[in-house]
């Protein structure tokens, strides 16, 4: 009987905080020899030595096919896929580093969940220009993803997106194993606004949790999210199937009802009093919807779409919104009753795209979500 022998294959993360830690892990899992890029070198000491990352994951072993350094030349030769998980707002500084050590063929991958505050760019598109590449060597990755439940191996689902499916194949492929289940879709607009915006949500459900309110206020503000995620994500060209699926309505949930998030905790301490600044100060790690409300906002604007949730969480974070006021705020202030669902433009008050869009995403909604490519 013979055995096909392949070498596995070799894939390179960076960024070395709870997600790429934990992707790393994933990847290592699922068969790859993994190199994770550290920024500092006693973090890169510790993953490569002790199969640790302490600051990040503490009480998590880490598998012994998964390096690290913190040299970029080493951590990126011979890559076949490179994964990204950095802060969203330091991607295009990264980028410049990277790019002399870019291998021809390499396929990129952001794991990450913020649009760049200047540019308002996703992070597939920073990547695009900053190593300009084409997009069929880029994939995204997204969905219901605490990382430390995940490190601990709970099993949970994923999606990788690319606008080649061949691409979020083959990503696909590597990021499996058996605690994390995969699916791709080639809707990389609707994947990435998915994570990006949900964020936003988490922050206002973290706000009214530390006020106080329940779970009526919270279910409210997470369906109404839903329509407002929806409605922004399919003005931009997303699909609106896609904010129904994984990366969009499951992420939602995930990052709603978890104190493990970092956005809701954010959230929760500004609904408990605490400012801005001192909710940054507290943060240990990456809340990307505190950088994300202003650039979404102005997008949505530039392109007419109204988001009153997202708003009154910029204004909760300016200091112009007393927290507890934000709940009853779930529509925009018209004087009269909108429809929650409308069947005829000529009913809506609020005007037709909006109304268009929330139709779209209840019947998305009641159809199941399904989408061509699986998730
Ligand atoms: N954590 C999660 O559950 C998930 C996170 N994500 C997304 O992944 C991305 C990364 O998040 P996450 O890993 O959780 O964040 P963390 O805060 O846990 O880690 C951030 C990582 O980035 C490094 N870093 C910070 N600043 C810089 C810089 N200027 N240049 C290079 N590296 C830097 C940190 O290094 P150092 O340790 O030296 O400071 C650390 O390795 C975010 O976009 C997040 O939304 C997506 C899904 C799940
Ligand atoms: O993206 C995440 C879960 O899918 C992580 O959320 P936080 O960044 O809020 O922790």
């Amino acid at each position: 009987m013979s055995r096909r022998l392949t070498s596995p294959a070799r894939v390179t993360v960076l960024g070395t905080g709870s997600w790429g830690t934990t992707f790393g892990k994933i990847l290592a899992d699922g068969g790859a020899d993994v190199t994770m890029w550290a920024r500092r070198p006693e973090l890169a000491r510790e993953i490569a030595k002790q199969h640790r990352n302490s600051d990040y994951l503490p009480g998590v072993q880490l598998p012994p096919n998964l390096t690290a350094t913190s040299n970029l030349a080493e951590a990126l030769r011979g890559a076949q896929q490179v994964f990204i998980a950095v802060p969203s707002q330091t991607l295009r500084d990264n980028l410049v580093a990277i790019r002399p050590f870019l291998e021809p063929e390499t396929i990129v991958v952001s794991l990450m969940k913020g649009v760049e505050k200047r540019s308002g760019l996703r992070m597939s598109e920073v990547i695009r220009q900053g190593l300009e590449i084409d997009p069929t060597r880029i994939a995204v990755a997204s969905g219901p993803n605490l990382a430390l439940e995940i490190a601990r191996e709970q099993p949970t689902a994923a999606v990788i997106s690319s606008v080649s499916l061949e691409t979020a194949q083959a990503v696909a492929l590597l990021a499996r194993n058996r605690y994390f289940r995969t699916f791709v879709n080639t809707d990389v607009i609707g994947t990435e606004f998915g994570g990006v915006l949900k964020n936003l949500i988490a922050v206002a459900i973290g706000i009214v949790d530390g006020v106080g309110y329940g779970e009526n206020t919270k279910a409210s503000i997470i369906t109404r999210g839903l329509v407002e995620m929806t409605d922004f994500a399919v003005a931009q060209g997303a699909q609106a199937e896609t904010l129904s699926g994984l990366a969009g309505l499951g992420d939602l949930i995930a990052t709603c009802q978890s104190p493990l998030s970092r956005n809701n905790t954010a959230g929760r301490l500004l609904g408990q009093g605490y400012s801005f600044s001192a909710v940054v100060k507290q943060m240990q790690q990456t809340a990307e919807g505190l950088a994300s409300v202003a650039p979404v906002l102005e997008l949505a604007r530039s392109i007419g779409v109204e988001m009153p949730i997202v708003e009154q969480v910029k204004q909760v974070l300016d200091g112009t919104l007393d927290p507890k006021d934000i709940a009853p705020h779930l529509t925009t202030d018209s004087d009269e009753p909108q429809g929650e669902r409308i069947n005829d433009d000529a009913e809506a008050p609020g005007g037709g795209v909006v109304w268009r869009s929330i139709k779209r995403a209840f019947d998305q909604l009641r159809d199941g979500g399904r989408s061509p490519r699986g998730d």
